[in-house]
């Protein structure tokens, strides 16, 4: 077992770190990184999609390589910009509807983005659930314009209703990501008509496998996206996205925000793609002791509850 730590490059999600645990299984490598503010029983699934990594091998690949998204924090707009050029990426999400900030904030931002971007690149934003759905009625005509045309707006209200209600209500495209990773039932997006696109990770829905099934049942347009896992994690993320039918652009280029990876060879993203392969942490930022022992009282903690007895699985 090894458990890492690494300063993020911009705060997000309101963080300024991550950190996380790596499983080794007779199949390679998995991680089991669930955010802090998760409780134990919240983690299970997140277990489940670490050990699945470690003991099976990835389902067979449709595609050699995704394609990806960049992903821009709440930041400034020249650092925006910034994070644009280097990604390399044709298509970029953009934090939006950030506490403290302004939609001023969010159109500047846009606005840079699509400047570093160029016409032919797409955009999506993703509200976080931040908006009341009058909010959001106001916000996302002003953002498209701004953007030149969104592709889609991610989970921009907390609940499925709002989220239907903004669909009806406003010509830019929706998609489900909180409505579908935290709900305990994900089919009332598809109920409801609520989203377009539906967003998927890996480890909050239990891994690849499981992942695959309920993109398959849910039936609708799917964008495969990071928790912020290291690259072991995201080598996840993309086996998901090469296993699936059709995928649109990924949020798998995460590992750009880390100030340090487990690897020497990351999974950053070349000409906007990320190959399919597996990941050997051969470089891992070790963790202070305080939070080295808190991973590991989790994991024990959480492998209890899921019943699962790691020494007997990973052996
Ligand atoms: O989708 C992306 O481009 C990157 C991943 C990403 O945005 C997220 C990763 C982890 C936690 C989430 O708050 C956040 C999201 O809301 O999609
Ligand atoms: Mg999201």
């Amino acid at each position: 077992m090894l458990i890492w730590s690494t300063p993020l490059r911009d705060r997000f999600r309101n963080l300024t770190a991550r950190d996380g645990v790596l499983l080794r299984g007779p199949a390679g490598w998995g991680e089991f990184s669930p955010f802090w503010d998760y409780d134990d029983a919240t983690c299970v699934p997140w277990l489940r999609a670490a050990v699945e990594a470690a003991t099976l091998s990835f389902p067979e690949p449709r595609r050699t390589s995704v394609p990806v998204n960049a992903t821009v924090p709440a930041v400034g707009p020249e650092r925006a910009a910034e994070i644009v050029r280097a990604s390399g990426c044709a298509t970029v999400k953009v934090k939006v509807a950030q506490a403290g900030q302004e939609l001023a904030d969010d159109l500047d931002r846009v606005t840079a983005v699509r400047d570093a971007l160029g016409a032919a690149g797409r955009i999506r934003v993703d509200a976080n659930a931040a908006w009341s759905v009058e909010d959001a009625l106001v916000a996302l005509p002003r953002i498209d314009r701004a953007a030149g045309g969104l592709e889609y707006a991610e989970q921009p209200v907390a609940s499925v209703e709002d989220l239907a209600r903004v669909r009806r209500a406003v010509s830019v495209p929706i998609a489900a990501d909180e409505s579908i990773r935290r709900a305990s039932d994900p089919y009332a997006v598809v109920r409801a008509e609520a989203a377009d696109v539906i967003v998927v990770k890996v480890q909050p829905l239990g891994g690849v496998r499981a992942t695959l099934a309920l993109a398959e049942e849910l039936g609708l347009p799917v964008t495969v996206s990071s928790a912020l896992e290291s690259s072991v994690g995201i080598a996840a993320g993309v086996a998901l996205a090469a296993a699936l039918p059709r995928t649109n652009a990924a949020g798998l280029a995460t590992v750009a925000m880390f100030a340090v990876d487990v690897t020497t060879d990351p999974l950053l993203p070349v000409d906007g793609s990320l190959p399919f392969r597996r990941v050997t942490p051969d470089a891992v930022p070790p963790a202070p002791p305080e939070v080295d022992r808190a991973w590991r009282e989790r994991l024990d903690r959480v492998a209890a509850l899921a019943g699962i007895d790691l020494h007997e699985v990973l052996a």
